[in-house]
């Protein structure tokens, strides 16, 4: 059984429907921010603001290999950055992995970030048009890096259910 990977822009909903598709197919989910804060024992926020981005970065790829090596079948996680340092988006592509990119709008994205940025220290601090902006750019840098995905699920105006759907259309 490959190894099941989410991946995406901040807020697209990698834990939320990882979470689920891991309950529907009875396959353990392992989110990479969780993993990292658990093993460093820091939040993401902290390990920001403490140790730097850059630092985050290493430890985010340590943390990726480390769980590509488990023998086990699992479904992972990313954070929304992970592809696109370390040449963590090579490791997309392997014949173990089947990696599934969680396309969202940016309207999408400002709409849930809104309501969810101040544990993400990229965003914590700006504004809704601040946050738009910086959505806009962001993404525009980083879809070279999540388009190496393997699938795209598109996720706008879909339930999580939609998705997870979606996702088990691609397993089958
Ligand atoms: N249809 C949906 N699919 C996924 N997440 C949704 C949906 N509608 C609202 N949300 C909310 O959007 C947020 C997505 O955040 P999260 O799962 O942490 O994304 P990521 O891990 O990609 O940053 C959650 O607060 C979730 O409850
Ligand atoms: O996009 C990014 O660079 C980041 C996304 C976050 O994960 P989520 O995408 O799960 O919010 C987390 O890894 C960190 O705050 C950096
Ligand atoms: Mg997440």
């Amino acid at each position: 059984m490959k190894k099941i990977i989410l991946l995406g822009y901040m807020g697209c909903g990698k834990s939320t429907i990882a979470k689920e598709l891991s309950k529907k197919i009875e396959i353990p989910f392992i989110d990479l921010d969780e993993f990292i804060e658990k093993k460093v024992k820091m939040t993401i926020k902290t390990i920001f603001a403490e140790k730097g981005e850059i630092h985050f970065r290493k430890l985010e790829h340590e943390c990726f290999v480390e769980l590509l090596n488990f023998t086990n079948p699992i479904i992972i996680g990313l954070g929304g950055g992970t592809p696109c340092y370390a040449n963590n988006h090579e490791l997309l592509k392997g014949e173990d992995v089947l990696s599934i990119y969680l396309k969202a709008s940016i309207e999408t994205l400002v709409d849930r970030l809104s309501l969810n940025k101040s544990n993400r220290p990229l965003i914590a601090n700006k504004d809704d048009v601040e946050m738009k902006e910086f959505i806009a750019t962001h993404l525009f840098e980083r879809s070279y890096y999540y388009n190496q995905a393997q699938h795209i699920v598109a996720v706008d105006q879909k339930t999580i259910e939609q998705t997870v759907e979606d996702i088990l259309v691609i397993l089958a």
